[in-house]
């Protein structure tokens, strides 16, 4: 029986989508194997923060991402928030607490609270939904072989100096038990509460520990996930993000940076100065963003890269 023109040339129509559907998925293989040879073996620290931790879906891919990075030869090592997870528990418990340039002054009583949410829940769950995949993932915070030292620290808003209460910057790192970790082939998971020389722990933006854990790693990348597409340099204009940016550069930007962004950026340019090749702010809301930042020749949201003549 004779074929009706149409139906032929709808088959021809829907070979040609699967063939073009196949070249697509090539392509994106075929597109990784540079960055694949280039980052086997390297430390890639993954900070994971809290606005971009809140969706169950979003938090598998996550988990999905490190352990393909690890399948793939490269070393993560996991970086975690939480600041709305901490603020929920504050809320339950009827304990205030506000934030100043980016930072939540912390009382001895809120202290506890961070503490337990981030070491005993977020770090918990985050080491679970990794390790659905296999025994990879071991948890840890600031506090474990004394991996950070704190030191307290205030903040300048407006030019009036700021006391954070029980808030901490890293002033050292011994990164000798996540080598180890990294050596075994496992994926450590860092919460970023920290002792002082004395032994009072004290609460670290994970930002800031990302990036001086970062340095004393010499981690090839820093990826910060955030809940936006990346820096903005005329924030909340969308059309103002910034794809690439030097240290330099991003130095005199800081001063006009609102919020979360402030240790966001101080971080990069901590990690970038301290010899880190690039870190970058990249959207925790899009599925298995770090594997396009990581895999892509494009990659995702904003690079921050040494100025010319610095660092690596
Ligand atoms: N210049 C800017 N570019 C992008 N985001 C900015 C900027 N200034 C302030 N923000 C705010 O910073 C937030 C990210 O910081 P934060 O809420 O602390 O994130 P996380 O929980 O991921 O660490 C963004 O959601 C945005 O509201
Ligand atoms: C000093 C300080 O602000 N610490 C943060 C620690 C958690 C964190 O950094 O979480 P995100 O990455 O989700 O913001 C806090 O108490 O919220």
């Amino acid at each position: 029986m004779p074929t009706r023109p149409e139906a032929t040339a709808a088959a021809t129509t829907d070979a040609h989508h699967r063939i073009a559907e196949a070249a697509g998925k090539a392509a994106v293989l075929v597109e990784a194997l540079p960055w694949l040879r280039r980052f086997h073996g390297a430390t890639v620290v993954v900070k994971y923060g809290g606005n971009a931790m809140v969706d169950d879906q979003l938090k598998r891919a996550f988990a999905q991402d490190m352990v393909f990075l690890r399948m793939a030869g490269v070393r993560p090592v996991v970086v975690h928030g939480g600041g709305p997870q901490i603020g929920a528990m504050l809320d339950r418990l009827g304990i205030s607490s506000e934030f100043r340039g980016g930072l939540r002054v912390t009382t001895p009583e809120a202290m506890d609270v961070v503490r337990m949410v981030l070491v005993g829940q977020v770090g918990r769950e985050l080491v679970g939904l990794i390790n659905e995949h296999g025994p990879y993932a071991v948890g840890m915070s600031g506090e474990d072989a004394r991996l950070f030292t704190a030191r307290r620290r205030g903040t300048v808003v407006d030019g009036e100096s700021v006391d954070l209460g029980l808030v901490g910057d890293v002033v050292d790192v011994n990164p000798e038990v996540v080598l180890d970790l990294l050596e075994a082939g496992r994926i450590p998971v860092v919460s970023t509460v920290a002792p002082d020389q004395d032994g009072v722990v004290h609460n670290v933006n994970a930002d800031t520990a990302a990036a001086a854990l970062a340095v004393a790693l010499r981690a090839e990348k820093l990826v910060v996930l955030t809940d936006v597409e990346g820096l903005y340099a005329n924030w909340p204009d969308r059309s103002s993000l910034v794809p690439r940016v030097d240290a330099d550069t991003l130095e005199r930007m800081l001063p006009g940076l609102a919020s979360g962004m402030v240790p966001k950026m101080e971080g990069c340019l901590r990690a970038v100065r301290g010899g880190v090749p690039s870190a970058h702010v990249i959207d925790g809301r899009l599925a298995h963003s770090v594997l396009l930042e990581v895999f892509t020749s494009s990659g995702v949201g904003t690079m921050v890269v040494p100025t010319r003549g610095e660092g690596a």
